[in-house]
């Protein structure tokens, strides 16, 4: 079922709006396309309107931006601060904040009551086409309890879903992106994941089997993700006094890791400052980083991203699809696309002078899939 609505959306977005050619703002599509499918694989069974799952996206980034902000405010100091202004004090930056919380909240308590009553009045899904929401409530009703004996609320079925939703949402759009801008400014490294497509899906659309066979298109992923991690940092707190190096770190220390640092630091990469995809194919040695823990696109640890395998399967999908179909290039006059540090490492803000979303997509290749 995941699989199916990571092809089946792609197809909707390429063969839809992009399947003429043009200039998009693909950062804003992609965040669409990965709530879709995230919220499918969350609770596809339950009619979600395209009207509800349209808010989802820009309420995540809503959310995303006041945390950045708070974060980085000298006056407000930081999220943990005691001296941050409360969030029920209504400025204009809590008002927006409370309002995307309170819109991701409707969506998500109408979902869990829609399929407890689908449930409780017999309708089941078949095994293979179960989402998140009807296992959990399926262990709740047959043996999950909590320690205290009591079964999982609304409340916490909520903060599992919503957890999933925006861990799996916004990443998934920015890594998307940024292959996009990586492909644009690599025209060799483009053409060579097109002939990699073209011979080994020819024109039909890619399936699980699929995914393994792309070893250069995973590689370029991999690349990527090494040059702009969307999770450019990543904390941990100490639960006991210890060392790091020549630094004491007390016991409830938050110490924060930049995987963004970490990849281009000379020190453990060769030409850490390339853009070679080939680093990662057999005989390459950037395969070793994953072992000694100076490669940390999703983490590390017991912590790490537990969407990993979700993440890889879909970006490779929807790159496939993409690159099969189309030649992505910047658009005339634009330069090159800087990050942005916000919780996040996405592309700079639309609202700036260069769009740098915005990557063309021009001169379709080929009609695909017998849809045009
Ligand atoms: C390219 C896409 C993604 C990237 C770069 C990414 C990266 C990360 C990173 C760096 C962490 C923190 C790990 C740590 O602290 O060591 C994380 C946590 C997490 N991710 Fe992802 N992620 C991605 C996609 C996804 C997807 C698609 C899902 C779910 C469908 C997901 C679910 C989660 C969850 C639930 C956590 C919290 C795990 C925990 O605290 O135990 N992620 N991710």
């Amino acid at each position: 079922m995941i699989l199916q609505a990571m092809v089946s959306r792609t197809v909707e977005l390429v063969e839809g709006k992009w399947s003429n050619g043009g200039v998009f703002d693909v950062y804003g599509d992609l965040n669409e396309l990965t709530t879709l499918i995230v919220a499918s694989s969350l609770f596809g069974g339950t009619r979600t309107g395209a009207e509800d799952i349209a808010k989802v996206g820009p309420a995540i980034t809503a959310a995303f931006e006041y945390f950045a902000r708070r974060a980085t405010s000298m006056f407000i100091g930081s999220v943990a601060n005691d001296d941050a202004v409360p969030e029920w004090v209504p400025t204009p930056d809590n008002v927006l904040y409370l309002s995307s919380v309170e819109t991701l909240d409707r969506i998500v308590y109408d979902i869990i009551a829609q399929r407890r009553k689908a449930l409780s009045s017999g309708l089941q899904q078949n095994t293979s086409a179960k989402d998140l929401l009807t296992r959990l409530l399926e262990s709740v009703d047959l043996q999950a309890t909590d320690e205290d004996g009591s079964s999982m609320d609304d409340r916490s079925l909520r903060d599992e879903l919503m957890t999933f939703l925006v861990a799996g949402q916004e990443t998934s759009a920015i890594q998307l992106t940024w292959s996009l801008v990586m492909l644009a400014l690599n025209p060799r490294v483009q053409s060579a994941i097109f002939t990699e497509c073209t011979h080994v899906l020819g024109s039909k659309l890619p399936t699980y089997d699929d995914v393994p066979k792309l070893r250069y298109l995973e590689a370029f992923i991999w690349e990527s993700m090494r040059l702009q991690p969307p999770a450019y940092i990543v904390g941990r707190c100490a639960s006991e006094d210890t060392t790091l190096g020549d630094f004491d770190i007390n016991a409830g220390t938050t110490v924060l890791v930049s995987p963004y640092l970490l990849h281009r630091d000379p020190q453990y990469w060769s030409r850490a400052r390339k853009f070679e995809p080939e680093r990662w194919l057999p005989g390459g040695d950037a395969r070793t980083h994953m072992e000694n823990d100076s490669y940390w696109p999703f983490g590390g640890g017991p912590r790490s991203c537990i969407g990993m395998g979700f993440a890889m399967m879909e970006v490779a999908l929807v790159l496939a699809i993409t690159v099969s179909r189309f030649e992505i290039g910047l658009p005339a006059g634009a330069s090159v696309p800087k990050p942005q540090a916000m919780i996040t490492l996405r592309p700079e803000n639309e609202s700036q002078f260069m769009n740098i979303s915005s990557v063309i997509i021009k001169s379709p290749r080929q009609p695909l899939y017998g849809m045009k």
